[in-house]
């Protein structure tokens, strides 16, 4: 398969950009060669990944691949042991963790709920990073957490306790939470779990919609790939901490990624009406 590549491509460099950057707007997010392991576990080797303002993209790969490292690599959780960050030009590890907030949010696969904290406020919590030097909030963060709140349609919600919210209704607040950081770069890790399928269709489409208004630069990681097609303009598959393939979802989603990346054995047609591929698993491989 032309698009299942052995190693990743090296990348050029962007220069650096200043810090203090606040509010959305358009940036790159570039992932450049970037190595981590875990103590006696290497998880990600040199894999590179630029992607643009505007783009939406999808990591897909088996369970434990790495794509949650990556995400949190990207948002500059973790540091690489070598390689890079950089997003806006700015080199994620020698930002502040304020100024990396004010750049990227990371909506997480899952996130305690504090006892007695209301929607509003645990959305409000996305204002942090943009708030003055004594933590006030500044003119205009209420309207950013009301839009927030509006985008994932839980502003009905806003005076309920978090923890008396079932598992979707939790996953729709923690990406407001996400949301309200008005960050130029949305890193998504599987922002439907937990959802059905009308709230799963919401949320990708509230996505799509993020990137095309508003340019953000959206990576997400996808387990269900009839999804991940229909919604990402580019889908990378990882495996075995490398990126195996990526490129559009006609050229990457056929049945040799589900042989060697899924370990499955299947067919791909296409959406009679749209033409996105559908991937018709039969059987894992042995
Ligand atoms: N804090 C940690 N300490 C040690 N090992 C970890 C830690 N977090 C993750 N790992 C290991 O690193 C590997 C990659 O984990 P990661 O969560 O990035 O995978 P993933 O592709 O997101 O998996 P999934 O699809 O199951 O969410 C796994 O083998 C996992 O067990």
């Amino acid at each position: 398969m032309s698009e299942l590549i052995g190693a990743p491509g090296t990348t050029a460099a962007a220069p650096e950009a200043a810090e203090g950057r606040t509010g959305s707007g358009a940036a790159m997010l570039h992932i450049d060669r970037v190595r981590f392991g875990y103590p006696g576990r290497r998880v990600l080797d040199e894999v590179s990944l630029r992607v643009r303002p505007g783009e939406l993209v999808a990591l897909v790969g088996l369970n434990g691949c790495g794509k949650s490292t990556l995400l949190r690599l990207a948002a500059g959780v973790l540091r690489p042991e070598s390689g890079r960050v950089l997003v806006d030009g700015a080199d994620m590890t020698r930002v502040s963790r304020r100024d990396a907030a004010r750049r990227v949010a990371l909506l997480h696969q899952s996130a305690p709920a504090v006892p007695g904290l209301t929607v509003r406020q645990m959305v409000r919590q996305g204002r942090y990073a943009a708030r003055g030097p004594l933590g006030m909030l500044r003119v205009g963060d209420d309207a950013v957490t009301v839009r927030a709140m509006r985008d994932v349609g839980v502003e009905g919600w806003a005076d309920r306790p978090v923890e008396a919210l079932s598992g979707g209704e939790r996953q729709r607040v923690r990406l407001a939470l996400a949301l309200a950081q008005d960050t130029p770069v949305l890193l998504l890790d599987e922002p439907t779990t937990y959802l059905d399928l009308r709230h799963q269709l919401e949320v990708l489409q509230l996505a799509a919609r993020l990137r095309e208004e508003r340019r953000l630069t959206v990576l997400m990681v996808l387990h269900d790939l009839g999804l991940a097609a229909r919604f990402a303009e580019r889908l990378v598959a990882l495996r075995d901490g490398r990126v195996a393939a990526q490129g559009p979802p006609e050229r990457v989603v056929t049945p040799e990624l589900l042989r060697e990346v899924f370990g499955v054995e299947g067919r791909v047609g296409r959406d009679p009406e749209h033409g996105w591929p559908i991937c018709y698993p039969d059987k894992p491989t042995y």
